[in-house]
């Protein structure tokens, strides 16, 4: 019992192993349980192969079945379930050729990126370590398995997840690797836009994103992103003033277009292929700016900000800190909110539904909810129980004549 992530998985390994095969947990979940992060995707190795994998288990996706991966699904939970491999010859520095299947745990370790991300982990919490991870760990280190230059020829993309790590975890990066990605940056330009974009947006949200930017510039592989490689000014701008984490895609395009309001909102989310609605986002947020620098937040973007647009106001605020904004009124505006988040209105979807006892549950509530919200939040209705019923009837009879 080591704990709920990798106790509702244990069937699986239970499974294999009553078949006479190994199975450990490895990756990203083994070296945050280690550091006492939040657990995200818990991904498994084992010396079956993909089909017994897939004989095995009742419910299984092939996702990945020509690399040994077989996702299997396990009450509303998957996992990842690949089969020990190395990786034979790269031909783009991207996918491996053809992946060879191996005997040992060990053999499927060494083929990993990073010291930290090659570690594992059994149902007790017994430790596979072949490349002593747990203490680079420790030193806060981000070390390849074996020679750098190898691992970022096999896949270019492990020099910006060397750097997304040391955002995500503050881990420093040992010298050899910051030389090799200096001497290899062009090889990321055989990466696709769409996995460079994953890695940037966890970059930027990370706590340690100052000490992301100071890599991207000491290795100039930012040089090797799109805009900021035809744009050196608006990387030394990011530079220069980022100090916080951004988490959130929409905010961070609008803080970029903030930077450099040459370069628009359409420009950055098309050279990084972000979706529309990223982009529509993007957009209100930067309205939302200019709205206040001129006339003050209109009642519409005060919405949108606080209950559809803008993940927290503290990412607001920390994107108008770049432009010099006010904050102190900002912050007043925030206090003075009758709500904050949906839950402060005083009444709620149990309330409707008993208010109107023949009415049949559906979308009407949500609407209801909605609409009450917005009155409020324009104070046009006071946050008042009593007041609020009121007004419900009076749409409900208007709805029935
Ligand atoms: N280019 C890559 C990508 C992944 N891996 C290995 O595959 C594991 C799972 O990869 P992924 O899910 O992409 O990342 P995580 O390390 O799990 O990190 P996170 O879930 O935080 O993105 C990694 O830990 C690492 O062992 C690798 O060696 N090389």
């Amino acid at each position: 019992m080591i704990g709920k992530p990798f106790d509702q998985a244990a069937p699986i390994i239970h499974t294999l192993n009553k078949h006479g095969y190994e199975c450990f947990f490895v990756g990203g979940s083994v070296r945050d349980f280690q550091l006492k992060r939040t657990i995200g995707d818990v991904d498994l190795a084992t010396d079956a192969d993909p089909h017994t994998v897939q004989q095995l288990f009742k419910r299984t996706i092939p996702v990945g079945i020509e690399h040994g991966t077989i996702l299997v699904l396990l009450n509303d939970n998957s996992y990842e379930v690949t089969t020990y491999r190395t990786e034979g010859e790269y031909k783009d520095h991207r996918h491996p050729e053809q992946v060879f299947f191996v005997d040992s745990i060990e053999e499927d370790l060494s083929r990993r990126d990073f010291t930290i991300n090659a570690i594992a982990m059994d149902l007790d919490g017994n430790i596979i370590d072949p490349f002593n991870g747990l203490q680079d760990l420790k030193s806060k280190r981000i070390q390849t398995v074996r020679h750098a230059q190898d691992r970022f020829n096999e896949d270019a993309l492990r020099m910006l997840r060397a750097i997304r790590f040391s955002s995500q975890l503050e881990f420093f990066i040992d010298d050899e690797v910051v030389t090799a990605i200096k001497e290899n940056r062009s090889l990321l330009d055989a990466i696709s836009v769409e996995r460079i974009t994953v890695e940037l947006t966890k970059m930027f949200g990370g706590n340690g994103v100052v000490r992301a930017l100071e890599y991207l510039k000491e290795t100039n592989l930012y040089q090797q992103l799109p805009i900021f490689r035809e744009n050196e000014e608006v990387f030394s701008q990011v530079y220069k003033r980022l100090r916080e984490p951004i988490s959130d895609q929409a905010v961070l395009i609008a803080y970029l277009h903030l930077m450099e309001p040459s370069i628009s909102i359409s420009t950055w989310c098309k050279a990084y292929k972000l979706s529309n609605a990223v982009k529509r986002k993007a957009t209100i947020i930067h309205e939302a700016f200019d709205q206040h620098q001129t006339t003050g937040l209109t009642n519409d973007l005060l919405y949108q900000l606080t209950f559809d647009h803008i993940p927290s106001w503290n990412e607001y605020i920390r994107l108008a800190e770049g432009k010099s904004y006010d904050l102190s009124e900002l912050y007043s505006m925030f206090e003075q909110l009758p709500i904050k988040q949906k839950s402060d209105l005083a009444i709620n979807g149990s309330d409707l539904i008993r208010l109107f006892p023949g009415r049949k549950k559906g979308k009407w509530i949500s609407d209801y909810l909605s609409e009450l919200e917005y009155q409020v939040l324009r104070q046009e209705l006071p946050n008042q129980k009593d007041e609020i019923e009121r007004q419900v009837k009076t749409w409900n009879q208007t709805e029935q004549n």
